[in-house]
């Protein structure tokens, strides 16, 4: 016997007057034809509904009657002949304008499908006064690789609502990524569905030219575009396990950055604590290359200090920003292992001076053309305690969840920034936070192999007042 009996249905209290209706003998043929015109009402209200199968079926059917199987069979034929010669002449505008809207619509009777058990899954459905209420699905638009959606929230959800459940939608929906940003509404999110993924593929080199220090060409993002990096006013933090690929970002840098090097603009300060093993196969393009002696590294810091504070003493009144000149070029020091510096120098007075003469820089240089590329491996504070000097961040492969919203700051692993996820085999894939979008974005770096390093070196050569090692001018 159930413990608790549950009635559906509205309870009617009695009412103060009961009144007897009088009985009604209606015939058959009035029941039949009530019942025979709600059907056709019925019908009539499916046809109209979906009009976009049934107007078209309707056409076919009266091709047919007039001219039997060669009406419908032109009626499709011409247009399909015509669409395979739209697609084979300008695939762009036709997948623009034919083939995504079809795709985006498709997607949206696959996503209504299961639109009520994903939100209440996924804890974004409301109860409200006995009533679950869900957010809406308003439009799907396919767009490259991607589906976007643009959903309504039920009142008082926001955003942040949906990022923090992103990973559980885009399993529930069996995409490759999902990344939540607020609609062009205050009532609208957009979640942006990843549904094939076109950094599968190394990025080669990408061709040198004159550097654009506000939007170096570094990579490519997941819609396609080319990453460009600011390097303008910005200090820059790699974060990525071992193998992660920070080789490939700091020569894909410096391959954006040669052009510049070429001409004088620009002078390379490298840092390769780990024997130049990383940076010394395109040493020819440094004006200052250290990689073993961690005093020469501390004396060169401060020597880049002394440089910042000189500019920015002659600037001061001038100018609030330096224009990088041939007679004072953009110094951008690259350190391949900052812990290596930060934390695992052993003797005491040379790591107070490094990290005395780094914290100042940061701060410091930015303004005055003296910038600073740090890759790391471990982004916690004992490690790198000045982590947040560092404006730019760029995340790598992430060993652990907690070290994603350390690094590109708090909240963006929910927003879809989700570094611990990258497979190992994908080196080089990694999250940036661009200017003026709050969300992550997914990049892959060009990679450089060693011939093209050494083809590089060759050609941009850094090759005036080069120092080694412990000679510094
Ligand atoms: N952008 C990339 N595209 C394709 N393959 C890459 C890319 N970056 C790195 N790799 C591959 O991954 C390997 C490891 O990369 P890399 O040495 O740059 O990692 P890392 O993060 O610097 O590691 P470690 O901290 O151990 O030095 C490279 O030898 C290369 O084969």
């Amino acid at each position: 016997m159930p413990l608790v009996n549950v009635i559906r249905g509205e309870r009617i209290e009695p009412a103060p007057f009961n009144v007897r209706t009088p009985y009604l003998r209606v015939p058959l043929w009035l029941v039949l034809a009530a019942w025979t015109a709600k059907w056709l009402w019925r019908l009539f209200v499916i046809y109209l509904r979906f009009w976009y199968v049934t107007l078209p079926l309707t056409g076919l059917l009266a091709l047919y009657v007039r001219f039997g199987w060669w009406g419908p069979g032109l009626a499709l034929g011409i247009p399909a002949c015509g669409l395979t010669t739209w697609a084979l002449w300008h695939w762009p505008s036709f997948r623009r304008w034919a083939w995504w809207p079809t795709l985006a619509r498709w997607r949206r009777f696959r996503y209504r499908r299961i639109w009520q058990p994903a939100m209440v899954t996924a804890g974004l459905s409301v109860s409200f006064d006995s009533h679950t209420i869900l957010p809406v699905l308003k439009k799907v638009r396919v767009v490259g690789g991607t589906d976007e959606l643009t959903v309504r929230m039920v009142t008082g959800q926001i955003p942040d609502d949906f990022a923090r459940v992103s990973e559980r939608l885009m399993h529930t929906f069996a995409a490759l990524g999902c990344k939540v940003t607020p609609g062009n509404r205050p009532d609208l999110v957009r979640l942006t569905m990843r549904r094939t993924d076109p950094l599968t593929t190394p990025v080669g080199p990408l061709p040198v030219g004159a550097p654009d220090y506000m939007a170096l060409p570094v990579g490519l993002r997941e819609d396609g575009g080319v990453y460009e990096l600011r390097l303008h006013g910005t200090q820059v933090l790699v974060v990525g396990a071992t193998g992660a690929g920070k080789g490939s970002v700091i020569w894909s840098i410096v391959r954006a950055l040669a052009g510049g090097v070429f001409a004088g603009l620009v002078q390379l300060w490298a840092f390769d604590p780990k024997g130049g093993m990383e940076l010394g196969a395109g040493e020819r393009l440094f004006a200052r290359f250290t990689c073993t002696d961690f005093k020469a590294m501390a004396d060169l810091l401060e020597l880049a200090l002394s440089e910042a504070q000189g500019r920015a003493a002659r600037l001061r009144g001038h100018a609030r920003q330096h224009t990088p000149s041939v007679t004072e070029p953009l110094i951008v020091i690259i350190i391949d292992e900052l812990a290596a510096l930060t934390a695992y120098v052993t003797d005491r007075q040379t790591k107070d001076r490094i990290k005395a003469a780094l914290g100042l820089l940061l701060t410091q240089g930015r303004a005055v053309g003296v910038h600073v590329i740090g890759c790391l491996q471990d982004p916690r504070k004992e490690v790198l305690p000045f982590r947040n000097l560092f404006p730019t961040r760029i995340g790598l492969r992430m060993a652990e969840e907690p070290e994603v919203d350390l690094v590109l700051g708090d909240g963006m692993r929910d927003r879809g920034a989700l570094c611990d996820r990258i497979p190992m085999s994908l080196p080089g894939v990694g999250y940036v936070v661009l200017d003026g979008d709050p969300t992550p974005v997914r990049v892959r770096f060009s990679y450089n192999t060693d011939s093209h390093i050494a083809a590089l070196a060759d050609t941009y050569a850094f090759d005036s007042a080069r120092v080694l090692d412990g000679e510094l001018a």
